[in-house]
């Protein structure tokens, strides 16, 4: 494993009750990288995070997180972990002081009251301590949430679907706080469903069944999935709409405000619709375009329940 990477994994397995629910995945994750995992539900992303944090010890492989043993250190690698999760975040009920006060407890943190205070300060939050978590805004509760998992100082955050339901101005602030800690050289595991998080990595790996099936520079990730898209624009763009997806050689049609993106794996039969669009119908202009990480990953995960590979669903 070389110093530049957090995380350098070879095989990881897990079962449970018999199911192979992670499958012998590889994963290397550079120093201070937002990496993205994307697939449907269940198919093995926070498994496979977990067992890199040291949270779940793995059936089978082998690898080192933070120049830590998986296996043999998850102590150590548990102990440099920051873990924030949608659904688990902060205790309504407790002040914002007591919640912040529970998790440096959590961490065994000695100098807890210097160390709350300090927290409190960073937030602008100093002369609210007392009031209970509960009654704070959507976008706050999710900065004190960030707050508290970051006192002691971690060195790997995992981020589960982070900005779920927070509001657009909220969750811009909220990845704006997780560049500055990736530049500090924090390294960040973002597992999610979500296009406006994913697009926020530096890198993306596709797990389905419990396997990795596409990784690396979130750049290269179209590329990879090998999408050709075209970018129409003009009047009547529904009855288009309609017509294309009903067309088999199109495998996606997705809507970005007044265009179309249209686009397929088979860039010879995509290529034959668009030609006899142009000859039918003069008023509509088309523009063939790299294919982004928008249109890959509407395709990755309009094809998530089928075997990858397969297509014929169509993204809307
Ligand atoms: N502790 C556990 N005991 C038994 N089965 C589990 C356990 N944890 C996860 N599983 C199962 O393992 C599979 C993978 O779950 P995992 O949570 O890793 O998927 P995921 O991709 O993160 O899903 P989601 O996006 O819904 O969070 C699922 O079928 C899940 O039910």
């Amino acid at each position: 494993m070389t110093d530049d990477l957090a995380v350098s994994v070879r095989g990881l397995t897990k079962i449970f009750s018999g199911k192979t629910v992670v499958d012998a995945v590889d994963m290397e994750v550079p120093k201070g990288a937002i990496y993205g995992f994307l697939g449907p539900n269940g198919s093995g992303k926070t498994t496979t995070i977990r067992m890199m944090c040291g949270l779940l010890t793995p059936d089978g492989g082998e690898g080192r997180t933070l120049g830590h043993d998986i296996r043999k250190e998850a102590r150590a690698i548990k102990e440099n972990v920051g873990y924030m999760t949608q659904k688990f975040s902060l205790y309504g009920d407790l002040t914002i002081r007591e919640n912040l006060d529970f998790m440096a407890r959590m961490y065994r943190m000695k100098n807890r009251k210097q160390v709350v205070d300090e927290t409190l300060r960073d937030l602008g939050l100093e002369g609210r301590g007392d009031q209970l978590a509960g009654t704070l805004s959507g976008g706050w509760k999710q900065r004190l949430a960030l707050a508290a998992c970051m006192q002691h100082k971690p060195r790997l955050l995992l981020l589960d679907e982070p900005t779920a339901g927070v509001d657009p101005k909220a969750r811009r602030d909220f990845w704006d706080e997780i560049r500055r800690l990736s530049k500090q050289g924090v390294t960040v595991l973002v597992s999610t469903h979500y296009m406006d998080e994913a697009v926020q990595c530096d890198y993306i790996a596709y797990i389905a069944y419990g396997k990795k099936l596409i990784d690396g520079p979130a750049r290269d990730i179209p590329h990879k999935v090998g999408l050709t898209t075209w970018r129409v624009d003009g009047p009547d763009l529904i009855p288009l709409e309609d017509a294309l997806r009903a067309d088999p050689r199109v495998q996606q049609v997705a809507r970005f405000g007044a265009q179309l993106h249209v686009s397929s794996t088979d860039a010879k039969a995509l290529d034959d619709v668009i030609a006899e669009w142009k000859k039918k119908n003069g008023t509509h202009h088309w523009v063939k375009k790299e294919a982004e990480l928008e249109e890959a990953f509407i395709y990755l995960m309009a094809n998530s329940d089928d075997n990858f590979g397969q297509t014929g669903k169509r993204a809307s």
